[in-house]
């Protein structure tokens, strides 16, 4: 129920964890106002299991004894198994409390987390992208991509924010000029369909640099997704600058979709490990441009703000307020809250 951990809240210390499917990140919060604990950033892949990388990033670290874990995952959240997406991990809150002595394990969704970052990040932790600066009090879009793409909404209700976890980043995408029409039939498929992930991720900004250069008939020279978009951004590339601006367009359009499904009058904000690596992108004239090209709300959309998350562990912040102020947020512990 919406106000369980209100009345039940998970005891101090606090392991707080977001775990995506190429990076992973620790904090422990030792009580409901003091700085957080903050410890190395890792990658999945170099550890086998969750429970290994909490031993030795975190608990071999320090002699505090976290009593509650709140865990962020990029996956959905069934049962007592629960494997994330994109990596090899299998988050199994038993072990976690039977094994490293946990009392209270709640697991959410990592955009989820990034939600409840949106409901109270400063605006110093934001950059304006667009003319429009200031976000009411009202329906909030967070849309991240990064090794998938990461969708999740955001209620302003009763005084509390109320996150909104779904699967945003699979909707359709589809060509609309006539270059789109060009590049698209080149961009891989997942069963026959192109979806929004295929292109807004890291892989995807590889299948679209791909795609671009079948189009223009030369040789794809570039295969990771943080050279594309650098080679991009310096313009020493033709196709990589040509698919950095295909994929601001793309987000645009996208990010303007979820606003209006959301009427997200509060502001749509751009994380992911993408984002923050591409402003100077973000700010020429195409992600604007397609985000408000929704007839018949072009005048609507005109007035949404679009900002980039520039805090560097936002999902984490996001899960620091959560866990210092449950009582703020609407968030369902149902069927993901395991007790010692
Ligand atoms: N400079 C860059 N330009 C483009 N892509 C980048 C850049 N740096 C990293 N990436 C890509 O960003 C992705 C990692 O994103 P992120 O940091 O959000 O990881 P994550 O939290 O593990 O992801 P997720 O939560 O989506 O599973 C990888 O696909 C990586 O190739």
């Amino acid at each position: 129920m919406a106000r369980t951990l209100d009345t039940d809240k998970p005891a101090f210390p606090i392991l707080i964890g977001d775990i995506g499917g190429t990076n992973a990140r620790f904090w422990i919060l030792t009580d409901a106002f003091a700085e957080p604990m903050q410890f190395p950033n890792i990658r999945t892949a170099d550890f086998p299991t969750i429970e290994e990388a909490i031993q030795k990033d975190v608990l071999d670290k320090t002699s505090m004894k976290p009593r509650s874990a709140i865990l962020a995952i990029a996956g959905p959240i069934e049962g007592d198994e629960i494997p994330l997406t994109n990596c090899d991990w299998v988050v199994r809150p038993k072990i976690l409390i039977g094994d490293l002595g946990f009392g209270d394990v709640l697991v959410i969704n990592d955009f989820e987390a990034q939600a409840l970052a949106v409901a109270t990040l400063p605006e110093e932790a934001r950059e304006t992208v667009g003319t429009v600066s200031s976000a009411p009090l009202a329906s909030r879009v967070v849309l991240g991509p990064g090794t998938g793409l990461g969708v999740a909404g955001l209620v302003h209700a009763r005084d509390m924010w109320f996150p909104v976890p779904g699967e945003g980043g699979h909707v359709d995408l589809g060509p609309r000029t006539a270059r789109d029409a060009a590049v698209f039939p080149h961009i891989e498929r997942i069963e026959g369909r192109v979806s929004a992930e295929q292109i807004l991720c890291g892989r995807g900004l590889v299948n679209l640099y791909r795609a671009v250069c079948a189009a223009d008939g030369v040789a794809p020279v570039l295969s990771v997704p943080a050279d594309i978009t650098a080679h991009g951004l310096s313009g020493e590339n033709a196709q990589a600058a040509e698919t950095l601006v295909l994929f601001v367009t793309y987000l645009g359009r996208v990010a303007g979709d979820m606003a209006l499904v959301m009427m997200a009058k509060g502001g749509v904000y751009l994380a992911g490990g993408i984002s923050q690596k591409i402003v100077p992108a973000l700010k020429r004239p195409e992600f604007r441009a397609a985000f408000e090209d929704k007839a018949p709300h072009t005048a609507l959309m005109r007035h949404i703000p679009t900002f980039v998350v520039t805090h560097p562990q936002a999902a984490l912040a996001g899960l620091a307020s959560f866990a210092r102020t449950p009582g703020h947020f609407g968030i369902s512990t149902d069927g993901r809250r395991w007790r010692g």
